[in-house]
């Protein structure tokens, strides 16, 4: 498969105003790629639009070369392997981390049945896996509420991988984390992209200096340059209107 995902000149109008006009955007399998942008760029537009929050005015989304996203709604979305996690955390707070990846599994089970059931051992194994990639193997048992801002953000990235998806969306994922939990937030990304494809949006310039090695940069609802952060802080575009001088480094 050469691409996970194809925004194929998508519009998004607003009631005439253009959130997004005409966006062209692949992303490849295990890819990381950075979206960055000035403040109403499009970024979260078109994440939107990705796991169907907001529907396209024109164009088309492709998801693994033959899914038309545009067709469904947002849990069909879910289902065909695209996870979104937001930048509040949603974890049920009085559940312990082992409860909240549990309850992630995607399986039409309500709350009650996934608590009391008998657990099978791939499922222990796949929580098992996902405790160790985000890092919270001796806080099973600890109450969601009690981890530390790093810790509820990479929980919600857990649970977002006991889906099994082939993309995820992440919005700011290290607003308001210290900087070791920076670093790990990277490193993850990164660990994550060995199965599944990753697209961030992020503001922190610095930490996508360090992990990033595509970037995007959108501009008024469009896409003005791709490639690695060199090229994207070499670009006079860039330069020019994302941050507002010229022939400066970013
Ligand atoms: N539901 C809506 N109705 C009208 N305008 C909207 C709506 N959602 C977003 N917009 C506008 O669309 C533009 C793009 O917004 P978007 O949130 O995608 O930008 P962004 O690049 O994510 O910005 P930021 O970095 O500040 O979050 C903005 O001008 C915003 O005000």
């Amino acid at each position: 498969m050469s691409q996970i995902l194809w925004c194929d000149n998508v519009m998004v109008d607003f009631d005439g105003f253009k959130a997004l006009q005409g966006v062209d955007l692949m992303i490849e399998p295990n890819e990381v790629r950075f979206l960055i942008g000035p403040n109403g760029a499009g970024k979260t537009t078109i994440l939107d639009v990705i796991c169907g929050k907001t529907k396209a005015t024109s164009g088309r989304v492709l998801f693994e070369e033959v899914v038309n996203l545009g067709s469904l709604q947002e849990h069909k979305i879910v289902q065909k392997g695209i996870a979104r996690k937001f930048q509040n955390p949603s974890i049920f707070s009085q559940l312990s981390v082992f409860e909240n990846l549990e309850l992630s599994i995607r399986q039409k089970r309500n709350l009650t049945s996934v608590l009391f059931a008998r657990m099978t051992g791939e499922t222990k194994n796949h929580i098992e896996k996902v405790l160790e990639q985000i890092g919270l193997q001796d806080f099973v048992y600890k109450q969601a509420g009690e981890l530390s801002h790093g810790q509820k953000q990479w929980l919600e990235i857990g649970m977002q991988l006991m889906q099994n998806p082939s993309l995820l969306l992440l919005d700011e994922p290290i607003a308001g984390m210290t900087g070791k939990e920076r670093e790990k937030t990277g490193e993850l990304m990164h660990e994550i992209s060995a199965s599944c494809s990753v697209l961030v949006v992020e503001h922190d310039m610095d930490f996508v200096r360090k992990y990033s090695k595509q970037v995007t940069v959108m501009h008024e609802g469009k896409i003005l340059c791709e490639g690695n952060m060199t090229d994207v802080q070499e670009n006079e575009h860039v330069q020019e209107v994302y941050l507002g001088r010229r022939k400066q480094t970013c």
